[in-house]
């Protein structure tokens, strides 16, 4: 990650010169940065350890930067004025419904916008054609939104087009578009902001990053994460009791992450009594004294029941070989291998599994209690915990900030503990993914004792 931030590339985009007094300017009047609060002239830094800011080997004002987030003293639109939409995409999360909900308190309350509306069902409600009425957003319509999972919305995947998108952004009189949702969410409102300045309207396009998978990088850790990795843990939790209690016991629990295994890794570490985690980033072989297979048996063998977690995207090329990951949708229609997004479709790694380790143990005549549990949307469709709805609030509050000042195509995250704004180019140009080598997989290992490899 290191290598490719730039300080052009962490330029964020402004609509104009902000010309108006901000009603929040009496909050920050005196204030300067110090260790809890980024004055709004100061930058975040990118890197935080010696090393890697002594690697760049340039001057303090060319390091990599971030620009922070936050009120402004003064503001692009002028308070009161602004008309604001709102749309999710994606996949649902936990927490959704709280950034909704803090948008709209933040804008009717501190900024005195009077017109929030709401786009139903993801970027398919941008599309007249579609037929899903815009719902208007009060501070009354929210009321205890945040207590419900899922989103007052609704969402979907499926390409639309940008430039009706924009059309019906002018049609509207829109000036600031939020959008709530995931990497393809993030690439989708990106397009609809250049088009936008293509064609030189001050609409502002802010994300505000949504996954449970916590594949986006820069941000730390995404909204909803942490709720969906402490329901997986209950799923652990119940497999470890289910296995302990039979003769060859073995506890199999599939948690959602197609790409990137932190669900899988945090959910086990929750518990700290998984026997081995298995993610997308780190390959491993099933047969062979040193494949998986042996592995497990040797562990029940001498423990007596072993818990086995498995992230969805793990393991996948054991099931397809040959499977290549898809690039960018081209059309329409999904196939087999690729959802409306165009994001793949995966083989189910879980049953597989079960299957091949009921053989293996069979095979091997060492008794066997298998039980297999898979949470599925469960760890994704619960009202978010209560870490998870302060994280929401005050990224939704973030949001608002950086819209107001006529900041654009950007995205809200919180990088070591700080509130920055991403450019969106910058936010979905890598995958955010456990690395084989960082801290993260070693706690795992440790957690685990499972082998450094199962090659
Ligand atoms: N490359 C892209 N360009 C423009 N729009 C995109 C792109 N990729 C995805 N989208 C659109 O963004 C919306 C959401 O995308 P997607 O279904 O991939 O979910 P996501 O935002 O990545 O969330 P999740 O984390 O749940 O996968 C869809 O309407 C989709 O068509
Ligand atoms: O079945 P759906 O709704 O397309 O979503 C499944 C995917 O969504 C995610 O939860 C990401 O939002 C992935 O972990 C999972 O593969
Ligand atoms: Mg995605």
């Amino acid at each position: 990650m290191t290598s490719s931030a730039s300080s052009t590339a962490l330029t964020v985009t402004r609509l104009g010169e902000c010309r108006h007094d901000s009603p929040l300017a009496k909050y920050i009047a005196g204030r300067g940065t110090n260790e809890h609060y980024v004055d709004e002239d100061d930058r975040v830094l990118f890197d935080d350890t010696i090393s890697l800011v002594r690697e760049r080997d340039v001057a303090l004002d060319e390091l990599p930067s971030f620009e922070p987030g936050g009120p402004r003293r003064k503001i692009f639109f002028a308070p009161g004025t602004a008309k604001v939409a709102v749309v999710t995409c994606g996949g649902l999360c936990p927490g959704l419904n709280d950034v909704i909900r803090g948008l709209v308190l933040e804008l009717c309350n501190h900024y005195g916008v009077r017109q929030v509306c709401g786009f139903r069902y993801g970027f398919a409600g941008l599309v007249p054609s579609n037929g899903h009425p815009v719902v208007p957003l009060t501070p009354e319509r929210v009321d205890k939104i945040n207590e419900l999972g899922g989103t007052i919305l609704g969402t979907s995947r499926g390409a639309q087009d940008p430039e009706i998108m924009a059309d019906t952004l002018v049609e509207l009189g829109i000036d600031i578009l939020f959008v709530i949702g995931g990497d393809g969410s993030m690439r989708g409102a990106a397009g609809i902001a250049a088009v936008l300045t293509r064609r030189a309207l001050p609409i502002g396009v802010i994300g505000i990053p949504k996954t449970i998978d916590n594949d986006i990088p820069y941000i730390g850790q995404s909204f909803g994460f942490q709720t969906s990795f402490a329901v997986a843990a209950a799923s652990i939790q119940a497999a470890r009791v289910e296995a302990r209690s039979a003769v060859g016991g073995v506890g199999l629990v599939r948690v959602m992450g197609r790409h990137s295994g932190f669900i899988a890794c945090y959910a086990a570490l929750a518990n700290h009594d998984a026997d081995f985690v298995l993610i997308p980033e780190v390959p491993f072989r099933l047969d062979g004294d040193g494949g998986f297979l042996a592995c497990l048996r040797r562990r029940v063998q001498d423990r007596g029941s072993a818990v086995v977690v498995v992230a969805e995207g793990a393991g996948q090329e054991l099931l397809t070989p040959a499977r290549a990951e898809p690039t960018a949708r081209t059309d329409d229609s999904p196939s087999a291998a690729v959802d409306a997004s165009g994001n793949a479709t995966l083989a189910d790694i879980g049953v597989f599994l079960r299957d091949r380790i009921t053989s293996d143990f069979g095979a091997a005549e060492q008794p066997l209690t298998l039980k297999y549990i898979d949470p599925g949307y469960a760890i994704r469709s619960v009202p978010a915990q209560p870490s998870d709805s302060v994280y929401c609030v005050r990224l939704a509050q973030a949001a608002v900030h950086a819209a107001m000042a006529g900041r654009t195509d950007m995205v809200v995250g919180r990088r070591h503990n700080r509130f920055v704004h991403v450019p969106i180019a910058m936010a979905v140009s890598i995958r955010n993914q456990v690395a084989p080598d960082g801290d993260l997989w070693l706690s795992v290992l440790e957690s685990t004792a499972q082998p450094f490899e199962m090659r």
